[in-house]
């Protein structure tokens, strides 16, 4: 039985079919990436999970008890964390309060395992140690980026959603970011990762799945799922 367990998921708005129906499993300590096209449903999907959208059909578990459209806090509270494409924190606080605000919020978050014991600890994992007296609002979009990772780690989470987690940034934050993640499931924390670069869910995941147009077509190992005729002629247009 994997961590999270997602069967015949679908949520429509009005006539438009976001998920048409997937079933998808999260395994204890993965990286999972989820690709396709824009419009696939990838969002959709992750908003789901989190509590932001309820489904229109289907059901989701996690480590056996169904929390099928449990409001975000709720979720958040079990253990599912994420990130946003947009980085959300305060502009006008530093970066050691942003962490210690979202540290305290989440105290009484259950995970036995957790490793970072205090804000510092977190700044320290993902390098914005010398930077915690920085106002946020005006860091460079790659730092903001990590912070955006220490605020969603901050909530104690078992398992993490990223969305697009290095877009917008350089080879070299990039390369930062790929490294911290790969550490994650190390620390007790299963990921789920979304993405268009197919050069860093490469790098980060070792099983792909693929939708297209709110529907699973693959799923398996990432080198397997990159070679799948139906992935590089519906995803791709038939050239990766
Ligand atoms: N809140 C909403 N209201 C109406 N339609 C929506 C809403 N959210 C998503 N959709 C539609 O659902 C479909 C799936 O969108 P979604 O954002 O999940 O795709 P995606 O794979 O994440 O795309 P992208 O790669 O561009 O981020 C699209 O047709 C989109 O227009």
């Amino acid at each position: 039985m994997g961590t999270l367990e997602i069967s015949g998921l679908r949520k429509q708005f009005g006539g438009v079919v976001a998920l048409a129906g997937v079933d998808l499993t999260i395994e204890e300590g993965e990286i999972l990436g989820v690709v396709g096209p824009n419009g696939s449903g990838k969002t959709t999907l992750f908003n789901v999970i989190t509590g932001v959208h309820k489904p229109t059909a289907g059901r989701v578990t996690w480590r056996g008890a169904d929390i099928t459209g449990l409001a975000a806090h709720a979720i958040s509270r079990i253990g599912i964390g994420h990130t946003f494409q947009q980085a959300m924190a305060f502009p006008g606080l530093s970066v050691f309060e942003n962490v210690q605000i979202a540290s305290e919020h989440c105290r009484h978050a259950r995970n036995e395992a957790y490793p970072w014991p205090s804000p510092d600890a977190l700044l320290s994992f993902v390098g914005l140690q010398d930077l915690r007296r920085e106002i946020a609002g005006i860091m460079p979009f790659g730092n903001l980026r990590l912070l955006g990772l220490a605020l969603a780690l901050a909530s104690r989470p078992t398992m993490l959603l990223l969305d697009e987690p290095a877009a917008g940034l350089n080879d070299k934050e990039t390369a930062k970011l790929v490294d911290l993640v790969k550490q994650l499931p190390g620390h007790g924390i299963s990921v789920c990762v979304i993405d268009h670069d197919m050069n860093l869910m490469q790098r980060l995941c070792r099983r792909l799945v693929v939708l297209d147009f709110g529907s699973k077509i693959a799923d398996g190992p990432t080198a397997e799922v990159l070679n799948d005729p139906k992935v590089l002629e519906v995803y791709l247009g038939g050239a990766l």
